[in-house]
């Protein structure tokens, strides 16, 4: 099936002048997910534009994900950072992965579904009222679609879970040889005192299990896959591919987004430590007024010097992974790498851990907040950008802060989160003005 280049959505193509009534820019975990929310709605019109195309047989096989990094299905950017960080790395770039094709960066990531914990979302909640744990539980659930029975059938678990929802996720069953080396991995966690959980969307977070995927039957549930493919026929939806958006037409007058322009191309065509809650901070700038020109990615890694002694106390404790009873059989050692920046320094000390942290530290390409939810930042609660009428933001980049896992379950929850918010904004007006009940325009049973 995966061989199979059916079932995408056709390529739209764009004219000059034309009207919708919604414009998605980005086709990503969060745009893919309110475009084909919004054309619920039968008489929304709505056209979702993104610059790349199709996903290839290598996104949809999860197994060969790793080639699409640095490919034509990756925007390929590079990262900076501040002198005397990131030494370890040639000339000091680090490459920065985000994905240029339908269903973004959720059709070229790792898999990993993770949601980060109850606390996150209380938190998010004092800075964006709404967004507290189980107004976004009801959105994690109505996304998935949770296919492993160990999980649905323990109590304690199954009620933060959905087997209706269109993202499909598990933990695939892997070969006995790779499942004695995550028993094995697993054993020596517990033996350092990380508890074994059932899995890290469950009731307890603090442990260590297998991760859940967003795979089933051993084919990736992008958002290009688990929204688009299913939406391909409604005549309400039209996806521009290959099609840059350039500028956000404004009127001057009224404050209010009514357009944009979009540069249209005929193409054919282990997890780590990672540092979860860094008080450091970087920033996306604009390098030039050309908006086809990359952005500077400015890291901004370890600026606050906590940061670096929490990095070099992790690299120290997993290196305690090696006093563990299979590490000691197997005679395991850990490598004495030659890293740049740090070779005048005893190997082993406190201080050649920090300058190893400071040195070899890369990204996950989890990158949020450069257009956060708040009332003193970019977009409010309803990710209305706030002093300009008709334009929200749905993307990553309002999370007001990271939560305490990977990124792409919370953004296809902002995505649902954000379409029922603009439905409820615009089909009340309809309601009132129609005088009929606004679900039976939708295209869906969809509860919303
Ligand atoms: C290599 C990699 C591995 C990752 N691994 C994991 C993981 O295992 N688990 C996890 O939970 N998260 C992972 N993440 C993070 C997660 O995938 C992202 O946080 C999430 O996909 C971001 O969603 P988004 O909607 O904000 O942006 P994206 O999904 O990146 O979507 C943005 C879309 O907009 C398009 N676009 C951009 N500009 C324009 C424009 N001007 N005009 C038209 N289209 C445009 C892009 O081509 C892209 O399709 C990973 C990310 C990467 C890059």
């Amino acid at each position: 099936q995966a061989f199979l280049q059916e079932g995408w959505p056709d390529n739209y193509q764009l004219t000059d002048g034309e009207r919708f009534d919604f414009i998605v820019v980005g086709s990503g975990s969060a745009g893919s997910v309110l475009a084909a929310r919004l054309s619920e709605v039968a008489h929304f019109r709505v056209l979702l534009i993104e610059s790349g195309g199709d996903p290839p047989i290598t996104s949809v096989v999860p197994g060969l994900l790793i080639t699409l990094q640095g490919s034509k299905y990756d925007w390929n950017y590079q990262a900076q950072f501040d002198e005397g960080v990131g030494q370890a790395h040639p000339g000091r770039i680090l490459p920065y992965h985000r994905g240029k094709v339908l269903g973004g960066s959720s059709s070229t990531n790792f898999l990993i579904y993770a949601r980060g914990k109850p606390q996150d979302y209380e938190e998010w909640n004092r800075i964006a009222p709404g967004w507290d744990w189980n107004s976004v539980l009801y959105y994690f659930k109505k996304m998935e679609n949770m296919s492993e029975e160990t999980v649905m059938m323990n109590p304690r678990n199954a009620y933060l879970h959905s087997t209706e929802g269109p993202v499909k996720v598990s933990r695939p069953v892997t070969l006995a040889s790779t499942a004695a080396i995550d028993n094995t991995r697993l054993e020596c966690y517990e033996e350092m005192g990380i508890e074994r959980v059932l899995e890290i969307n469950g009731p307890e977070i603090g442990g260590a299990a297998r991760p859940h995927f967003t795979i089933y039957g051993g084919r990736r549930s992008s958002t290009a896959e688990a929204y688009l493919r299913p939406a391909k026929d409604r005549p309400n939806l039209k996806v521009a591919k290959f099609s840059t958006v350039t500028k956000i037409l404004i009127d001057p007058h009224t404050l209010r987004a009514y357009g944009g322009t979009a540069n249209v191309f005929n193409e054919i065509d282990y997890v780590q430590l990672v540092l979860l809650h860094p008080l450091s901070r970087g920033q996306v700038k604009l390098r030039s007024t050309d908006p086809l020109d990359d952005p500077i990615i400015d890291l901004g890694y370890y600026r606050n010097a906590y940061d670096l002694k929490v990095a070099a106390e992790g690299v120290k404790y997993i290196n305690t992974l090696i006093n563990t009873t299979y590490f000691r059989k197997v005679q395991g050692e850990i490598p004495r790498l030659s890293v740049t920046g740090c070779e005048k320094i005893a190997w082993g000390s406190d201080e050649y851990w920090e300058c190893y942290a400071r040195n070899t530290v890369a990204s996950l390409s989890h990158a949020v907040g450069t257009c956060s939810m708040g009332p003193d930042a970019v977009v409010d609660e309803r990710l209305r950008v706030h002093h300009v009428a008709g334009l929200r933001v749905v993307d990553a980049s309002v999370i007001p802060l990271i939560p305490s896992g990977n990124t792409n379950a919370p953004v296809m929850m902002i995505g649902e989160k954000a379409a029922d918010m603009i439905k409820a904004d615009y089909l009340e007006d309809i309601v009132e003005y129609n005088g009929k009940d606004f679900k039976s325009f939708a295209y869906t049973n969809e509860v919303w």
